[in-house]
């Protein structure tokens, strides 16, 4: 289905960039100077997580792994959204096959991101729905730019966020807000954000947010790496056996879910919220 990676190794004077993939959905820079990795989704509009951006992340997050990086910095390439989360078209009158492979493959990103033992952060240069909220948490360090809008609004879709999928928000606030955030379908603005602690730092920019996410980074220069890492493990540690316990079981509760005639229908009823917007826009 896909073509071969093909890396790219720019010269290793200034930062070095290597592109992730072929089909270019994501793209891997690793900066020479701090050994920080920051990876971006380039699936215009808006990064909705279909099929072929997630297999793209996954890959992007394996070979910053594998590389070595001092850290991992997940931004986007849209000058106004992160990520938009799953695409919805892969959810509204499915191909079951491409379904189950979608699901399987954001259970896949989550985990590597979730569970990489180097430092990670969300540089969250846009709105970051579900999905794109699920990116976010996975990391430990956030920092938002303004008038943007970031939450798990999955209720709102008629669909249950799993237990896995809630456990990036639920490290970061407190179980009553988490609560009340999920079953409102509630999308913090950036200033919300940041008072409720979904968020670490507000940046005016996006050049801004990745200099925090690089200094954040940075704060672990003096730490031993491999005790950072174990320290980190063991507090996502139960979080991943958990979710490794049920992952399968919970690719057949989204696929019979989203095959629910009233899901349909109220998945429908959102795209075309989604295109009303937009000829309303126009
Ligand atoms: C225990 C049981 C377990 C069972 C498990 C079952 C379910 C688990 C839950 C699933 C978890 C994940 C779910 C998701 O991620 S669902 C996706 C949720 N995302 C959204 O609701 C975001 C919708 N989009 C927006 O709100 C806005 O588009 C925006 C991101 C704020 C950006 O706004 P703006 O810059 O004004 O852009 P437009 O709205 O004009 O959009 C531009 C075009 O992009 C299309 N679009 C937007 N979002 C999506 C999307 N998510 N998927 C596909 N397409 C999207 C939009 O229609 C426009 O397209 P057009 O130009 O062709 O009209």
């Amino acid at each position: 289905m896909f073509s071969p990676r093909v890396v790219s190794l720019v010269p290793r004077t200034g930062p070095r960039r290597f592109m992730s993939t072929a089909s270019k959905l994501t793209t891997v820079e690793v900066n020479d100077k701090t050994g920080i990795a920051t990876l971006t989704m380039c699936r215009p509009p808006v990064n909705g997580q279909n099929l072929e951006l997630l297999l793209d992340i996954k890959s992007s997050i394996k070979e910053i792994e594998n590389d070595s990086s001092r850290g991992l910095i997940i931004t986007s390439a849209s000058p106004k959204v992160f990520c938009a989360g799953l695409d919805i078209l892969e959810m509204h009158k499915p191909d079951q096959q491409r379904l189950r492979a979608v699901w399987t493959e954001l259970q896949n990103v989550w985990c590597a991101l979730y569970g990489i033992s180097m430092p990670t952060a969300a540089a969250i240069n846009g709105h970051a729905p579900a999905g794109g909220c699920l990116l976010a948490t996975a990391c430990e360090y956030r920092v938002m730019v303004p008038d943007c809008r970031i939450g798990l609004n999955e209720t709102q879709l008629g669909i249950i966020a799993p237990k896995w999928l809630v456990s990036g928000f639920l490290n970061i606030l407190p179980k009553r807000v988490a609560e009340r955030a999920l079953t409102q379908s509630r999308l913090f603005t950036t200033d919300e954000a940041l008072q409720e602690g979904l968020i670490d730092e507000i940046a005016n920019s996006k050049e801004e947010a990745v200099e925090k996410c690089a200094a954040f980074i940075g704060t672990f220069s003096k730490v031993n790496p491999v005790a950072r890492a174990l320290t980190k493990l063991q507090f996502r540690a139960e979080n991943l056996r958990q979710f490794h316990k049920e992952r399968e079981q919970d690719v057949e509760n989204f696929l019979s879910l989203v095959n629910r005639p009233e899901v349909q229908k109220g998945i429908g009823a959102y795209l075309e919220g989604l295109k009303k917007k937009k000829a309303n826009k126009q």
